[in-house]
């Protein structure tokens, strides 16, 4: 195989996304079967020897399309040349801290990521944050690269995405090939919103194959999707990760290699004023994809129902914004 390999660097390696990432990456499924890549893992030095334990074991699956394993606590060694970045490290919430010190502290990591991604990564990076608040620290390392186009800084909301449709097949009986066009909204917090009004299930119209139940939409369907993250770490004690690794994949497979016909995905992308999401915050909107681009769905039709969810979470990004511009983050 003579391609060039792929430089993907994935920050927060050592722990449980990256531990359910890194396999998946190795072995083809982020970028393509045919497609050898180099990691460049980035921790924190406490988190170095077990990202080495990692990278034992991944030598050990003696991967066809893995090249090089790099190991760093440096940004700027981890980011160098990257041509794409899975920024999935982040400071978590503990007990006593308040939002403020939640977001300067996550400031304090993507700031001098986004700079050192301006700095150091290739012309064609492309940016996925997962670490969490996703939106507000993919804006916070956007706005820390201004040599970089905007766009190639995305957040992820694929998870919740994935989610809906999960449910959707659930309700339903579907197969989840067949659900095509829901649309998570906003930011990647108890606000989303997730839409299935424009949704199709085995061909009819979403709202009428859960046979027009409302009450299910309202008091089912959307909290479900929209406090799923909350509901897996009461059952689990931990974090969603495999199922969160996934949707990374599935993020990026699809930035990179295109929607289907008739189809759409959501992510979380700089905002340019559609729909009434105020230009420059990172908010999630259903996208197409094609030859490493994607576009915003234009020409949706809003019921006031919706309309009404999507200024609700918007509002939040908004703060989230706010507060990060008063620290001085952005
Ligand atoms: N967007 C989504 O849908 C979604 C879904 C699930 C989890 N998350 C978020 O993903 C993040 C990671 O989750 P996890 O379960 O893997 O957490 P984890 O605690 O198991 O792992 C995080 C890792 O990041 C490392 N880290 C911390 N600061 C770092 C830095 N500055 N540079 C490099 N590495 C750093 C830690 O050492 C640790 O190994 C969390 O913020 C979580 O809330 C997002
Ligand atoms: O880590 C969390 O708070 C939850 C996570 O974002 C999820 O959606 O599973």
């Amino acid at each position: 195989m003579t391609r060039t390999p792929v430089n993907v660097t994935i920050t927060g390696a050592a722990g449980q996304i990256g531990y359910a990432l890194l396999f998946r990456i190795a072995s083809g499924h982020l970028l393509g079967a045919d497609v050898p890549v180099n990691l460049r893992l980035l921790e924190i030095p406490q988190g170095l020897k077990a990202a080495e334990g990692t990278a034992m074991e991944l030598v050990d699956c003696a991967f066809p399309l893995l090249r090089d394993i790099t190991i760093t606590d440096n940004p700027n060694e981890a980011f160098d040349g990257a041509n794409v970045a899975l920024l999935v490290g982040a400071r978590p919430r503990t007990a006593g801290m308040e939002r403020g010190d939640l977001l300067q502290a996550n400031g304090g990591i993507f700031g001098p990521q986004g700079k050192a991604i301006n700095d150091h990564a290739a012309d064609d990076i492309k940016v996925l944050v997962v670490g969490n608040p996703a939106n507000t620290n993919a804006l916070i390392a956007q706005r820390n690269a201004p040599d970089v186009p905007a766009e190639r800084f995305t957040a992820m909301t694929r998870l919740d995405h994935n989610r809906a449709v999960g449910q959707l097949s659930a309700k339903t009986g579907a197969l989840v090939s067949d659900i095509k066009r829901v649309t998570i909204w906003g930011n990647h917090s108890a606000t989303q919103y997730p839409d299935i009004f424009q949704a199709e299930v085995a061909g009819k119209p979403a709202f009428e194959a859960v046979g027009n139940d409302q009450a299910w939409l309202e008091n089912d369907f959307i909290p479900t999707v929209a406090k799923r993250g909350a509901a897996i770490i009461e059952a689990r004690g931990a974090s969603s990760a495999a199922s969160a690794a996934n949707a990374a994949i599935d993020h990026v497979y699809t930035w990179v290699n295109g929607t289907a016909e008739g189809d759409w995905t959501s992510m979380g992308v700089v905002s340019d004023g559609s729909y009434g999401v105020p230009a420059g915050l990172i908010s999630s909107f259903p996208v197409t994809t094609k030859d490493g681009k994607f576009e915003i769905v234009q020409g949706l039709e809003i019921s006031d129902f919706s309309r009404a969810r999507i200024d609700a979470s918007v509002k939040e990004l908004t703060e989230e914004r706010d507060a990060v511009q008063e620290l001085g983050l952005i």
